[in-house]
């Protein structure tokens, strides 16, 4: 719409705002006509991407939809039919969020007074034949938000979830069975439930409770590294990150190092980056030390939230006595409140740690830890991915990707606690996804027992090697290593794959005073060479079980000498 044509919407829109509130005390409160959505805009965005949909275009459908709920959140067709465009994309995870949203903005709909006079969401299209009233054509985008629901977690081979959605959408049928709604999509309601309960069932005859615990929980999903409307991992080695991460290596390594990026055999075709030697390094030198930049801990040890430094003897707790979150001392706590601290401040994430206690230790850490990338998100009022400290870093991409079902149920509770707008794109589900990829392949674990991960930026730039020439360093605490050894033993048992402790180098610790991750070299470092540390340190690992761990626990499928001749087998 042109800027006459809007101004004359609203003009029209406010009069008829005026007129409904003289008659109708109830709608008192609505302030002024800024405060509603622009409902003509929306409905063209809804008619394009309508029509995207019709010609199977359901990348511009997708946008289009979100261009929509930008304008008006509140319309529930939106939020549906952008759940469809991302089923049809091939993204049924983040479909799922969206019909979820859908349903919700339907509920609230259905006790909003203003919306009995078409002020919230667009009426219904024209085109539809039957006569139902728009309260019932509500209940019947509420069945079609739920069945697109049960399609994704079809889609997902979410089975369990797949069965339960079915049952709930079954329980709206007899709920809603006196207003006799049409609803044409309840033989493909009994199909999916058949199949998805037939499925589960052949399936666990085969694999036993193994396959119901991964089932249930992680489903079948491929993270390809990045959504195809999100560019960041291409522009990720662009110039300007690139110039910035150089000067920062520089000054960390006291020039040491050059950061290089390049297409390197050993990594694959896409650029990279790496770090190589300025100038001979001589063997056991420091290249150098770097503090985190953001980490969680699980409180099973007292450690700064900021710094995280074990606290034997001294903490310094946030000032505010209803928040968790204690430090080193002043210095570290007004750090973090001007990184992230100010945003969560005193919140309560009890409900979030219920979800992820189930979880294994260290992926529940990754969660907690977008809680922190998020804060610094709303705080520098951008989205998470382009936080200058992360941008840059490379994400996880393999078939054992970090989405599990419960995931969404994380996510939802982290908008909610953060107080993000569920149409805040900045914080879209994706972007939640996206985020913990980036977590899962760079931060490290502060102890040999995983009780916190943090991210060291720079540190993230070290590529693997087999044979490294550098060792890298994070805080030792002493702490008995046996419940890590209880699964090492066993290479072929899931948890060995879930704990990233490996990245530390568990042979020679030092004891360090802060919990700086130091990058020192082994070997003597010839101008011009690739610094390298091994990822995966565990001597009695042998070369195949290494190659299945650097696959399974770091997404690498490493082609240096020494793994070349495993490739192959893993
Ligand atoms: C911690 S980052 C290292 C820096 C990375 N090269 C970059 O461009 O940001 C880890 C990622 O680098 C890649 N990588 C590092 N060493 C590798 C190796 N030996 N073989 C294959 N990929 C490797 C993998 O994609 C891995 O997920």
């Amino acid at each position: 719409m042109n800027d006459n044509a809007n101004m004359l919407a609203e003009k029209m829109m406010e009069e008829l705002v005026a007129q409904l509130q003289s008659s109708h005390p109830s709608l008192r409160e609505i302030p002024t006509f800024s405060s509603l959505p622009l409902i003509s805009e929306t409905m063209n965005h809804r008619n394009v991407g309508n029509a995207a949909i019709a010609n199977g275009d359901y990348q511009k459908a997708y946008h289009e939809y979100s261009k929509g709920l930008i304008v008006n959140p509140n319309d529930p067709i939106l939020w549906c039919n952008r759940a469809y465009a991302l089923l049809k994309l091939g993204h049924p995870e983040l479909a799922i969020v969206d019909a979820g949203r859908a349903i919700n903005t339907i509920d609230q709909l259905h006790v909003d007074e203003r919306n009995k006079f078409g002020l919230i969401m667009p009426t219904f299209g024209k085109e539809r034949k039957d006569d139902l009233g728009y309260e019932e054509r509500l209940i019947q985008l509420k069945l079609k938000a739920k069945l697109r629901e049960c399609q994704a977690y079809e889609k997902l081979n979410l089975l369990l979830h797949t069965q339960k959605s079915c049952v709930e959408l079954l329980k709206w049928k007899e709920e809603y069975a006196e207003d006799n709604i049409p609803f044409q999509w309840w033989p493909e309601v009994t199909r999916l439930q058949i199949d998805s309960k037939k499925k589960y069932e052949e399936e666990y005859a085969k694999f036993g409770d193994e396959y119901k615990e991964r089932i249930e929980k992680h489903g079948e999903w491929v993270f390809r590294g990045s959504y195809p409307w999100d560019r960041r991992q291409i522009h990720r080695v662009d110039d300007e990150i690139f110039q910035k991460l150089q000067k920062k290596i520089e000054d960390i390594s006291s020039s040491q190092v050059n950061l290089v990026k390049d297409t390197f055999e050993e990594l694959g075709n896409e650029p990279h980056y790496g770090l190589r030697a300025a100038s001979d390094i001589s063997a056991n030198t420091v290249i150098f030390e770097e503090t985190p930049f953001l980490c969680v801990n699980s409180k099973a040890k007292t450690r700064c939230d900021y710094c995280n430094k074990e606290l034997k003897t001294f903490k310094y707790p946030c000032p505010r006595s209803d928040c968790t979150e204690f430090f080193c001392d002043n210095k570290c706590y007004k750090q973090a409140y001007d990184l992230y601290h100010r945003l969560i401040c005193g919140k309560d994430f009890t409900d979030i740690t219920e979800v992820v206690k189930d979880e294994e230790t260290t992926s529940s850490l990754y969660h907690l830890f977008i809680i922190k990338l998020f804060a610094i998100g709303v705080l520098r009022n951008i989205c998470p991915l382009d936080i200058e400290e992360i941008q840059h870093l490379r994400r996880w991409e393999h078939e054992n990707s970090s989405f599990t079902a419960i995931s969404i149920e994380i996510y939802q509770k982290i908008m909610q606690i953060l107080g993000i707008p569920q149409s805040d794109f900045n914080f879209d589900f994706w972007v939640y996804i996206s985020c913990l990829s980036a977590i899962k392949s760079n931060v490290r674990t502060g102890t040999i027992l995983t009780d916190s991960v943090s991210l060291y930026p720079l540190t993230s730039l070290v590529n693997h090697n087999c044979n490294p020439n550098a060792k890298l360093y994070i805080e030792s605490d002493g702490s008995d290593a046996s419940s890590f050894t209880k699964i090492e033993r066993n290479p072929q048992n899931y948890e060995l794959f879930i704990n990233p402790s490996a990245f530390l180098d568990r042979n020679a610790m030092p004891k360090a005073e802060f919990n700086t991750a130091e990058l020192k070299t082994k070997e003597e470092i010839k101008k011009g060479n690739m610094i390298t540390i091994n990822y995966v340190n565990f001597p009695e690992l042998d070369d195949e079980e290494r190659c299945r761990m650097l696959r399974n626990m770091c997404g690498i499928k490493c082609k240096c000498s020494k793994c070349s001749v495993q490739v192959g087998n893993v």
